[in-house]
């Protein structure tokens, strides 16, 4: 009898260790979801948000797999997105379209099944052994879908309790939604509503950026000063909404010579400032010459009165890399702004329709 229950004591002693193990690591876990839910809801821009996602999710939950779907229903996402050159390995996929992903209403777990979305090709589900798929929702519109995978078949299982996914899936919709309104509102600030083009605002900001950037890197910055000729003629004679219709088609003409790094912004008015780093005097003066043609030579088409013909007086200067160097960037910036704007009041003094190159570029030539 005494052995019996000396046996029967051990056996309940050992339960109990265990159901306590099993009740610490639970508790871990939680902690660590939570401080994982913590810094999303403390990241402001994608990458880190989608850093935690894609890769400390990964690693912190010990899953095989962990993959995004997006829903870009508005266009504007993928523009957020590339706007911070992502690592291209990341597991992620915009969807223009969410109509694959409206059946999913709550957490999906299991083996992965013919019955996943199509959308999710993208993420090699046939290797995993289970996963969980995890409907991202703005009230009852999907926004997108996060992919816990495992290449252990228990790690979820149908059975399983979904509260603490759920949650995940709530917090990650609400932060995504977060970053992307934040992401908007950033971008209003910085653009010209008219042409769509970047605003003095962020020229400015930018400007000092890139003086620093030509320190680092040891090259040139030029800066060109661009106006459309007589304007002031289109509006009188064809109205304000056509003068805006033509600074836009303007706009468009010039953007058209830019490279991806340059910058082409809305200075106020009809004058527009382009930025052009690491460019050769010749190759200034080749670009500059080639959009001052393009406007001249394509009029802007009207909807109803045929079409309006309009040339741009343009002011150049480069600063070269050792010109003023150690120098505080605001004044190199000053600098460079000012030779730009002399440079295209001669262009209009001169007789409009030209491009005049300032004296700080002619002796940048010499170095
Ligand atoms: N439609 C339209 N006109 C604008 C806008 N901003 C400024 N303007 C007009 O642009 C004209 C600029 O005129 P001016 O600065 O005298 O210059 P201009 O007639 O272009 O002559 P030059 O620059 O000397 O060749 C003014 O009539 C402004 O009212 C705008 O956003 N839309």
């Amino acid at each position: 009898m005494e052995r019996h229950l000396a046996t029967e004591k051990q056996w309940l002693r050992t339960r109990l260790e265990s159901l306590i193990d099993a009740a610490r690591e639970t508790e871990q876990k939680l902690n660590r979801l939570a401080a994982l839910e913590l810094r999303l809801l403390e990241a402001h821009e994608f990458p880190a948000v989608l850093g935690i996602l894609l890769e400390d999710l990964k690693t912190g939950f010990d899953l095989d797999q962990v993959a995004l779907v997006l829903c870009d229903d508005q266009n504007d996402l993928q523009t957020a997105l590339e706007s911070h050159s992502l690592p291209e390995h990341w597991p992620l996929r915009l969807i223009a379209d969410p109509a694959p992903l409206r059946p999913l209403r709550e957490p999906t777990l299991g083996s992965p099944g013919d019955d996943d979305p199509h959308v999710l090709d993208f993420c090699g589900m046939k290797k995993l052994s289970s996963r969980a798929l995890l409907p991202l929702r703005r009230g009852t519109d999907p926004i997108g879908l996060l992919v816990l995978g495992s290449c252990r078949a228990e790690r979820y299982s149908t059975d399983q309790d979904t509260y603490l996914l759920k949650r995940l899936a709530a917090v990650v919709s609400v932060c995504l939604q977060n970053t992307l309104s934040a992401w908007r509102l950033r971008e209003i600030g910085v653009t010209d509503p008219l042409t769509g083009m970047r605003n003095r605002r962020f020229f400015d900001q930018r400007l000092q950026d890139e003086i620093l950037r030509m320190e680092r890197e040891g090259h040139a910055l030029a800066c060109l000063f661009v106006d459309i000729d007589h304007f002031k003629r289109v509006n009188d004679d064809h109205g304000h909404a056509t003068g805006d219709h033509v600074i836009t088609a303007v706009a468009q003409r010039l953007a058209h010579h830019l490279r991806r790094f340059d910058l082409l912004a809305r200075y106020g008015g009809e004058e527009f400032v382009i930025l052009l780093p690491a460019l050769e005097p010749a190759e200034i003066h080749a670009v500059a010459e080639r959009m001052r043609h393009q406007v001249e030579a394509t009029p802007v088409p009207m909807d109803q009165e045929g079409e309006i013909h309009v040339t741009v007086s343009i002011g150049a200067a480069r600063l070269p890399p050792r010109l003023l160097k150690g120098k505080p960037p605001e004044q190199r910036a000053r600098a460079l702004l000012n030779a730009a704007d002399q440079a295209l009041l001669q262009a209009k003094e001169s007789g409009r329709n030209r491009l005049v190159i300032s004296q700080e570029f002619r002796d940048a030539r010499l170095t």
